[in-house]
């Protein structure tokens, strides 16, 4: 069991850590590393006012012309384009890397009102979805020769619910997880809505959904649950519609990311304001999850597992 933990640097932490069994350590001292990826031998992570860039611990590219840090980091090594959201000034970057250099390419400044929260690149579908909380809506785009982004489809929610995290079907469904009404707005592969599912049975106040993942023989869903803390599993049916399982205490405070080992028999989740992670075993068949332990990491934000 070995995986990185991205933080908030705003009290004790220091960057992002390293679980290696039951071994904590610092990884990589950075400021906000709250959201990161690694791939292609490269750390892709956000900082102050934009992104930084790490090959062996060794800074490789770095932008900071943004007003305010970013919140979400994705990176497709399909078109080698890493795409930002900035939630707080609303808007979203895109850069071309080819595995040595790193461009700017675009940055799209969305209406006021706007708080960006994560961007996806689909392969498959060669779309690019931009969820954006503040103005209930995601922003999908086609990219051209020229790596500039075109529209394509928007699709809006209800006022209010606050769309935050989406993932993508290999069926082309995509289930958006909102952070405010804390349902999962189901579409289809021609981004028709479906049907939004609650999270929880009660809605009680102060809940705000957080995270979602798809397990990769894509029949399980999970979402977390900020205030009730929790993680709900559902099944994914034939049809792509979802059926809820069960409920999971995470056994800590707001848990803001959580992910799965790469053979998927563990569950992590990072509850940022108790300082810890907690780990779970995985039945891959059923989905269901049996708490392990916890171990202490400040104010994890992001969790990835790596080889
Ligand atoms: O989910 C959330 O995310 C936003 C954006 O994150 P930040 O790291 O850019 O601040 C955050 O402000 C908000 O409180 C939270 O609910």
């Amino acid at each position: 069991m070995k995986f990185l933990v991205g933080t908030y640097t705003k009290d004790k932490s220091e960057g992002i850590y390293l679980v290696d069994e039951e071994k904590v350590s610092l990884y990589n001292r950075l400021f906000n590393p709250t959201y990161f990826t690694v791939q292609e031998g490269h750390l892709f992570t956000l900082a102050r006012g934009g992104i930084e860039i790490y090959q062996n611990n060794m800074l490789v590219y770095e932008d900071h012309t943004e007003a305010h840090s970013p919140c979400h980091i994705f990176y497709d090594s399909t078109i080698g384009m890493i795409f930002t959201a900035n939630y707080h000034v609303g808007q979203m970057s895109t850069y071309k890397f080819d595995g040595t250099q790193t461009k700017k390419i675009q940055t799209i400044i969305y209406p006021l009102g706007s708080h960006t929260h994560q961007t996806v690149y689909d392969a498959k579908s060669r779309t690019l979805f931009v969820v954006d909380l503040g103005l209930d809506t995601i922003f999908t785009y086609e990219i051209d020769e020229k790596f500039k982004l075109v529209p394509k489809k928007e699709l809006t929610l209800t006022k209010g619910v606050r769309p935050r995290h989406l993932v993508v079907a290999e069926s082309g469904f995509v289930y958006c997880l909102t952070e405010y009404s804390h349902e999962i707005f189901v579409y289809n592969e021609k981004l028709e809505f479906v049907k939004k599912y609650a999270t929880l049975d009660k809605n009680f106040p102060g809940i705000s959904g957080a995270a979602i993942r798809l397990t990769s023989d894509q029949k399980h869903l999970y979402v977390s649950n900020r205030g009730y803390d929790s993680i709900t599993h559902f099944l994914v049916k034939e049809d792509g519609t979802l059926k809820q399982q069960r409920v999971y205490n995470t056994q800590g405070k707001h848990p803001r990311d959580f992910n799965l080992s790469l053979d998927e028999t563990q569950l992590v989740v990072g509850n940022m304001h108790s300082n810890n992670v907690a780990i779970f075993n995985r039945n891959p068949q059923t989905g269901e999850l049996k708490f392990v332990k916890t171990l202490p990491v400040p104010e994890p934000s992001c969790i990835l597992f790596v080889v």
